[in-house]
This record gives C-alpha cells, sequence and structure tokens, in this order.
C-alpha cells in the first residue's frame, strides 16, 4: 500500500523482552502487537523445545511468514529475534521500509530471565546459540539500539515513540502504484 506508515520489527535474542515491551508499546501506540513465535512451522517449535537451535532452512518459510504479515498488518508491532543481517533484509524485501529495533539485553540478565520464565516452548540452553547467531547492524542497516534494562514502561514509550516518528513505508517493488 503506497503511502502506509510501516511496522517495526522489535528484535534481540531469547528473553530480551520483545513479547512484553511489543506488547505496551503497541498498545500505546494503538496498532497490533504480532508475535513472530506464533508464525513458526510446529517443526520449528519442535525442534526448539527439544533444544536443538534453528537453521537457516528451518527459518526461510517463518521468514517469509513474517514479511508477509509485516507488510499486511502495517502498520504493527512485530516481536521477531531477526538475528542475521540477511533475515532481516528479507523482511526488509518483503515489507519495504520496516523499521528495527534492537533489545540489547547483557547475557546475565537473559540467564537470569530465562530461568524464572515458565510456559516458553524456548528452552535456556539455546541462548549461547542465539547470542552467537545475533548479527550487528551491517553497513548502511539502521537498527536503532535500546537498552533492554530500562524498565519495561519507558523500553514501551520509546519503541512507541519510533513509530510514531516514522516517514511513510516506501511501495514493494513489484506492486504497482496508483
Ligand atoms: N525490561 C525488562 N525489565 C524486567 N523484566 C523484563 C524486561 N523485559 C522482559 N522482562 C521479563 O523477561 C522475560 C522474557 O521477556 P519476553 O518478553 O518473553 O522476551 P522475548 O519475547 O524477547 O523472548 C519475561 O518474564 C519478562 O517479564
Ligand atoms: O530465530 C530463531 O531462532 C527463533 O525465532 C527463536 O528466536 C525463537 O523463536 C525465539 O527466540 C523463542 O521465543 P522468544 O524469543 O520469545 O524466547
Amino acid at each position: 500500500m503506497p503511502g502506509s506508515r510501516p511496522s517495526l520489527v522489535l528484535m534481540g535474542v531469547s528473553a530480551a523482552g520483545k513479547t512484553v515491551v511489543g506488547r505496551q508499546a503497541a498498545a500505546a501506540a494503538g496498532i497490533p502487537f504480532l508475535d513472530a513465535d506464533d508464525l513458526h512451522p510446529r517443526a520449528n517449535v519442535e525442534k526448539m523445545a527439544r533444544g536443538i537451535p534453528l537453521d537457516d532452512a528451518d527459518r526461510a518459510p517463518w521468514l517469509d511468514a513474517v514479511g508477509g504479515e509485516l507488510r499486511a498488518a502495517a502498520p504493527c508491532i512485530m516481536a521477531c529475534s531477526a538475528l542475521t543481517r540477511r533475515y532481516r533484509a528479507r523482511l526488509r524485501e518483503l515489507a519495504p521500509g520496516t523499521l528495527f529495533a534492537l533489545l540489547d539485553v547483557p547475557r546475565a540478565v537473559l540467564e537470569q530471565r530465562l530461568a524464572t520464565r515458565r510456559g516458553h516452548f524456548m528452552p535456556a540452553s539455546l541462548l549461547d546459540s542465539q547470542l552467537t547467531a545475533l548479527e550487528p547492524a551491517g553497513q548502511g542497516e539502521r537498527i536503532v539500539r535500546l537498552d533492554g534494562v530500562q524498565s519495561i514502561a519507558s523500553l514501551a514509550a520509546q519503541v512507541a515513540a519510533l513509530v510514531a516518528e516514522a516517514p511513510d513505508a516506501p511501495d514493494a517493488p513489484g506492486v504497482p502504484v496508483g
């Protein structure tokens, strides 16, 4: 949709706070919140629950689904790990203009959060693989870094402000204008 406001991917490793911050930010901004965890094929969830990290092939169909939703539901806030430059490039390809904000959290804090989080398929043992896979912004790639140990309310306000201040998204390649 030409001229529409872009979606924002709230990214980071497991337990960075994507879900709790994203949900609150979306409520403040008055836009939908989506969780990329809900878009994983069942096989991916089962693999992670068995303590096996996903690989590029596992993530490919999932990223396509996430990108499709980013565009269809724009503007929305999507909690999504988006760990590598290539994954983020794919999301931008499918949903041009998408904003990215990283919740940056020290390992010790992540470990603490994972130790107390209940009812989630993601085992704490996968934290190492997530931290290894996470790639910093590439050249020319814009990712807003947020210090993820701040309060949930403060982080949510910052994320909501990013969405409110965002310029309109460009048209997707191949989509007719007018
Ligand atoms: N900024 C924060 N301050 C305190 N606790 C937090 C913060 N962000 C997340 N948490 C807690 O850490 C845990 C993981 O958060 P969650 O949103 O599920 O992370 P993610 O979606 O990135 O895996 C939850 O128990 C959540 O309440
Ligand atoms: O790319 C991946 O390896 C997965 O997306 C992975 O990141 C997983 O889905 C979440 O990390 C688990 O859910 P939480 O991020 O909510 O812990």
